[in-house]
């Protein structure tokens, strides 16, 4: 049997996730099994270097260094498919920092670190926006100038390799979903919901940035693009200090003070309870349009650190769409069952994805 040693870094908005694999082949040459050895999650950082070595002692992985490493990496724009990383694949991963700026740095100021750590090491990047190659022409297009869109300015839509996971972990207990119409709601640190037909992405509310959408802890998601006009030309605030409002300060936030939904769901003060209100409103209301995009839902799908930790708004989520059918077993959600639904409606499921099989699995692709 051959073994390689494999690392999978998630670096998300708030949290940074590491999982170390063997790649296990019976024969040289054979597909090989991804078996998972170790995996921890610390908060992110401005220091790669510090943050990787932390990593990678929490990983007890300092003795031998991995052999392959795979970054997960939010903006891919039209570069489709995990890939080997080198210096042309980097140039075209920076140009894409305006549009992830929360996130694209950070991965990236990882992802040099780790060349220069492990100079031997195989190093490869999968995107977020991988997944939604296959979003619809009205999704994929913006109602804007053909000229903007010239720019690049369309839907990618994020959360690729979360929705993926979801998939996969559904369709081990239910393969039907592969040919049906299903509706996922990731919702972590950013927030999203996708719209998915037979496996594919047609429709997701975030678009050219990880800052529209759906409201997420801290970021706004959608707003009257007139709003922005307005703060800046009558208030004087610049670019960057509306970035900063938008992307930090916004969102439950931004009614509530913080974004930390365990709090607010057990606060009773007006302001969280009109936090939680409007977050699951808007929740709801964007199921009912993925819905909508694929012409019905056979099933639903909850994932994130909120979407699978909080069945209090799942409850309050699903509560508003009975409408359509789903009703949930309020026993098995408070127990964060992984299928939750009564059993009448459409399928209703909590799952812990798993990102970084995601990232290992998509290795084997370009080793
Ligand atoms: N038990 C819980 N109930 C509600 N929210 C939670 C719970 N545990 C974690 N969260 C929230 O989940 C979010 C992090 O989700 P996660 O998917 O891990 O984030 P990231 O986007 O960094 O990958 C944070 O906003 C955190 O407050
Ligand atoms: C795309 C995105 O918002 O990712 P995260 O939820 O990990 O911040
Ligand atoms: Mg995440």
């Amino acid at each position: 049997m051959t073994t390689r040693r494999l690392l999978a870094l998630n670096v998300g908005s708030s949290t940074l996730k590491g999982a170390s694999y063997l790649l296990n082949a019976e024969v040289p040459g054979a597909q090989p099994r991804v078996v998972e050895r170790s995996r921890v999650e610390i908060s992110v950082g401005p220091d790669a270097q510090e943050r990787l070595a932390t990593l990678l002692e929490t990983l007890s992985e300092t003795a031998a260094g991995p052999e392959v490493v795979v970054h997960r990496i939010v903006h891919g724009g039209d570069l489709h498919e995990s890939r080997e990383l080198d210096e042309a694949v980097l140039a075209k991963l920076d140009a894409l920092v305006p549009f992830a700026p929360l996130h694209q740095p950070l991965a990236l100021a990882f992802a040099r670190a780790a060349r220069l750590r492990w100079l031997q090491a195989r190093q490869g990047v999968a995107f977020d926006t991988d997944f939604h190659a296959s979003l619809a022409p009205w999704s994929r297009r913006l109602p804007i100038p053909e000229a903007w869109d010239a720019l690049g300015i369309r839907r990618y839509g994020f959360h690729g390799l979360a929705f993926a996971s979801a998939l996969r972990i559904v369709a081990s207990h239910d393969a039907g979903i592969l040919q049906s119409r299903a509706v996922f709601a990731h919702l972590g640190g950013g927030c999203s919901v996708c719209a998915v037909e037979d496996g594919r992405s047609r429709d997701t509310t975030m678009a050219l940035t990880p800052l529209g959408g759906i409201p997420s802890p801290t970021r706004s998601g959608d707003l009257d693009p007139g709003a922005l006009l307005y703060l800046l030309r009558h208030e004087g605030l610049d670019a960057q200090t509306l970035e900063e409002g938008l992307s930090r300060a916004a969102g439950l936030a931004g009614i509530a003070g913080h974004g930390d939904m365990r709090m607010l769901l057990a606060d009773p003060d007006p302001q969280a309870q009109l936090a939680v209100e409007l977050f699951a409103v808007r929740i709801a209301q964007a199921i009912a349009a993925m819905a909508t995009a694929i012409g019905g839902v056979d099933h639903v799908v909850f994932s994130g650190g909120i979407g699978h930790r909080a069945p209090g708004l799942r409850a309050r989520i699903v509560a508003r769409l009975g409408w359509l059918g789903l009703a949930l077993a309020s026993r098995d959600n408070d127990a964060g069952a992984i299928r939750i639904d009564g059993g009448s409606g459409p399928a209703i499921w909590n799952v812990a994805i798993d990102e970084e099989r995601e990232l290992a699995e998509s290795a084997l692709a370009w080793l």
